[in-house]
């Protein structure tokens, strides 16, 4: 982890909270002060009356000290009123805008970075720490609060004490009335700061110690919480009676004891830190009753310097411990800013050439490519053209490289040797953006939304309907689209809408086909196109192929060799390298090639059939 000073992470952070919550730094200073200064100012008030009462008892004064300590409580009250439900608003979606803002950083972070499964243990942890402590980010937000109010209330109570110190006594000069006395009241005050600080010291050393000993439990909760309720795991969940084992791993891994100790040593601590506060305090109440048994203060005085002290010393000893706080925390906050800083290595430093205009010739030329901490080449000595406006078929083995083939073509990852040039340059020196915007895929593991189905096709809310439904027509979507009441409307699942539909495997993929087709990219890739069709719907794909694709440039990954007939270019892969590459006609003539051997594996079955 980078090692970043308090002050710069507190600055950075509350930068973060502002900008997710923008009114809530101003809002918290007035509440917390008005916080702070309303019961010392009623405390004042009242101790004016009391001092009125015992001396000059004059009614006017008294009736002017109540009134005022009325009139500030009813104003104040009703302006902290206001002030705290809007922060009270604010701090109930500041979470919310918070896992928005991680997500999305998420969502910004390049490929590579996200099949990284450090990078994804930290998300985990940053989480689990936000979730289950309290730590990170929304400490700060929570905090500020807890830190504002005893500054003011500090503040407020020194002005109200100071009298104690400038009074005289009438009475024979002794130790209680001798400045003496005072500072050693002084020095008794201030002696609760190391000892806030040691207890809190103490809380992050253990803190830390049972993090360490706990690497993952964190990372754990988050996963098991993730996994009993994600909706592609329930099936499995079910008939492989996941459940004990699930239970049984989770209760190994995040052990109750874990957080025992934690909140056990928090709440010693406080007592520990409420008892030497009552003692403190018993001391003041003695040095200042003493001081008005030698005349020193008046009877509302005694009151209020009471009240004064007393706050003064609550407050310190707040003050120190939410600094306290803040030291623990910032290791916390410097995992979220590592995360937030993890480079970008795909978009930054790299060139900004724009895609060019017309035909577009995409090499590997002697590409190879290991996957970050793999022993293994997935991709070896790699070097092909794709030629322009045509089908290339891809075939091979499981593991062969034929989907990281296309992850590298696709700027999803970097060769580890080699390079892919786009019309002879470097793929690299071209805006990653703009260049995303060259392919239109579908992957094996696409994912569709819980959106309407437009959105879906459209890949965003706003879209052209008419290119939508004739993309779905051409995916063979059509009669289920008819059959939708709400049209593109409709939402596919219940997530976001009752009315939402389930659609079939085989259906979802057509979804994703034409969500493809309507991004109406130069390149398509087709990776499994058709592998959750039915007979039917794969033979239309495939008669309408050349409909689909038009006079772009596709590659199509699939294991039905049959269904790659139609391309007059096949290529074939065989561990992580392009071993055969020509029509069926001339791969299946070699009949010692790959090809010939795959094509009389798959043919036994029809022709056994
Ligand atoms: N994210 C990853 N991290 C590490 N290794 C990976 C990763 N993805 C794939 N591999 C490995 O790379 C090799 C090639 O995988 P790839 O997915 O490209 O094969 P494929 O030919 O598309 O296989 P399939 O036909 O099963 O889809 C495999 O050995 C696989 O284990």
């Amino acid at each position: 982890m980078k090692t970043r000073s308090i002050w710069h992470n507190l600055r950075r952070g509350y930068g973060i909270v502002n900008r997710l919550t923008p009114t809530y730094i101003p809002l918290t200073f007035v509440s917390s002060f008005i916080n702070a200064v309303q019961p010392l100012m009623i405390l004042f008030l009242s101790a004016q009356i009391i001092n009125e009462l015992a001396g000059a008892r004059d009614t006017s004064r008294i009736i002017l000290y109540a009134a005022l300590a009325v009139g500030l409580a009813f104003v104040l009250s009703a302006a902290n009123a206001a002030v705290s439900r809007r922060v009270t608003t604010l701090n109930s979606t500041l979470w919310a805008r918070f896992y928005f803002f991680l997500g999305n950083r998420y969502m910004q972070l390049n490929y590579d970075q996200v099949e990284d499964t450090m990078n994804n243990e930290k998300l985990a942890d940053i989480e689990a720490k936000t979730n289950g402590n309290g730590l990170g980010l929304l400490r700060l937000h929570y905090s500020l609060p807890e830190l504002l109010q005893p500054i003011f209330e500090l503040i407020a109570s020194i002005v109200l004490f100071f009298g104690m110190f400038t009074a005289v006594s009438s009475y024979e000069k002794s130790f209680i009335t001798s400045p003496f006395a005072t500072v050693l009241l002084i020095i008794l005050v201030l002696l609760i700061l190391p000892f806030t600080y040691v207890l809190k010291k103490r809380e992050e050393r253990i803190q830390q110690t049972v993090f360490e000993e706990n690497p993952k439990s964190n990372t754990y909760v988050h996963f098991f919480n993730e996994y009993m309720k994600a909706k592609n795991a329930a099936k499995d969940i079910r008939l492989y009676k996941q459940a004990s084992a699930i239970e049984e791993h989770y209760n190994k891994s995040v052990g109750a004891e874990f957080w025992y100790r934690i909140f056990d040593l928090i709440g010693k601590n406080n007592a520990l830190a409420a008892a030497v506060n009552a003692v403190l305090g018993g001391c003041v109440y003695l040095f200042i009753g003493l001081r008005a048994l030698y005349g020193m203060y008046p009877l509302g005085s005694v009151v209020q310097y009471i009240g004064a002290v007393s706050g003064a010393v609550g407050a310190l000893a707040k003050l120190v411990s939410v600094l306290g706080n803040f030291i623990t925390n910032n290791q916390y906050l410097g995992q979220f800013f590592d995360y937030l800083d993890l480079p970008d290595n795909m978009r930054e430093n790299k060139g900004n050439r724009p895609i060019p205009q017309g035909d577009l010739e995409f090499e590997f030329r002697d590409v190879s490519f290991r996957y970050p901490g793999a022993d293994n080449y997935a991709i070896k000595h790699l070097s092909m053209k794709f030629n322009i406006g045509q089908r290339l078929a891809v075939v091979g083995l499981n593991g062969s490289g034929k989907t990281t083939m296309i992850k590298l073509l696709c700027r999803l990852y970097e060769p580890t040797e080699g390079v892919i040039t786009l019309n002879n340059i470097d793929i690299r020196e071209y805006n990653y953006s703009a260049y995303m915007g060259v392919f239109s895929v579908v992957f094996q593991d696409f994912k569709l939304y819980s959106f309407s189905l437009g959105h879906n096709v459209a890949a965003s809310e706003s879209y052209d309907a008419e290119l939508a439904k004739e993309s779905l027509i051409l995916a063979g979507f059509g009669s289920k689209l008819n059959n939708m009441t709400g049209g593109l409307h409709t939402f596919l699942h219940k997530d976001f809408s009752d009315d939402g539909v389930e659609i079939s495997g085989g259906e979802a993929q057509k979804v994703a086909l034409a969500r493809a087709l309507y991004k109406n990219a130069p390149f398509v890739v087709l990776d499994e196109p058709t592998a959750a069709l039915d007979p039917i719907a794969e033979f239309e794909i495939y008669s309408r192929f050349n409909e689909l694709i038009s006079n772009k440039t596709a590659i199509f990954v699939s294991h039905r060799l049959s269904s790659c007939k139609f391309c007059h270019d096949i290529a074939v892969f065989h561990e992580g390298r392009l071993i055969q590459r020509g029509s069926h006609d001339e791969l299946i003539t070699d009949r010692g090639g790959k090809y010939a051997e795959l094509w009389n594996a798959q043919a036994q079955y029809y022709v056994g059939a």
